[in-house]
């Protein structure tokens, strides 16, 4: 593993959906501890492009390489990143805390520290008195902190959170703002996704997505 290069690139990437191109020549450096807030209007590619980034979407062109390692070269590294889904992507007939062990102990961390690990996660997000509820009988914001909870409990590399604060009252936003970046505090790099310009206001820096038009460049205004 290499220290001291991006924690994630992508270089020339493209990415097509329904045969459809929605990114090409996309290239971008994300380097350890950086908070980069991805932003654009609804449609260009935002969402696309974090999954893509999470090696789930692979690119029709380009590479993405985590510690400058190609993704496609070494999938394990996937293990290295997580996504928050725009629609939390949660089992809605586990509960809440079942949700997040499962994302653990399929990271290979024992039952009894996986369950500690979540029941830490989903305190730290505010909805430790949820853990016990099914997911599908939670409202749309307890859900996403669901998610944001599990992403952080598996403590990775990169995180790559799609519209984290969408559902959320402005308490539960800045909840939400407050433990991705103090991930980011300990060395996680965020992307965010987001048309909230609070949200990246609190970034390093911003990447704007064009609509209408694949974007060429990854460097956007900071
Ligand atoms: N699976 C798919 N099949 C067909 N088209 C898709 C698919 N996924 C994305 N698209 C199209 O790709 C484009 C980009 O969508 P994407 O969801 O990445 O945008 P976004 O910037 O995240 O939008 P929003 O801000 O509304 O979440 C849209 O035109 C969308 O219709």
């Amino acid at each position: 593993m290499t220290t001291g290069g991006p924690a994630l690139a992508c270089r020339a990437l493209a990415c097509r959906a329904d045969g459809r191109t929605i990114i090409s020549d996309f290239t971008l450096e994300l380097f350890p501890g950086e908070r980069v807030a991805l932003m654009g209007p609804s449609g260009s590619g935002k969402t696309t492009l974090l999954t893509t980034l999470s090696g789930l979407l692979p690119p029709a062109a380009g590479r993405v390489l985590v510690h400058g390692v190609p993704l496609d070269a070494q999938p394990e590294l996937r293990a290295e990143l997580a996504l928050v889904f725009q629609s939390y992507g949660l089992l809605s007939l586990l509960t809440a805390a079942e949700n997040v062990e499962v994302a653990l102990r399929a990271a290979g961390i024992p039952p009894p520290e996986a369950m500690r690990l979540a029941a830490e996660a989903l305190e730290r997000l505010r909805v430790a008195k949820f853990a016990d509820h099914l997911v599908e009988e939670l409202s749309g914001g307890q859900q996403q902190r669901v998610a944001v909870a599990r992403a952080l409990a598996l403590r990775p590399r990169v995180l790559l959170a799609d519209e984290p604060t969408a559902e959320q009252d402005p308490d539960h936003r800045e909840i939400v703002l407050d433990e991705l970046l103090a991930a980011a505090g300990q060395g996680t790099t965020l992307v965010i996704a987001t048309h909230d310009p609070e949200v990246a206001e609190r970034c390093d820096r911003v990447v704007n997505l064009r609509a209408g038009a694949p974007p060429r460049a990854g460097k956007g205004s900071s």
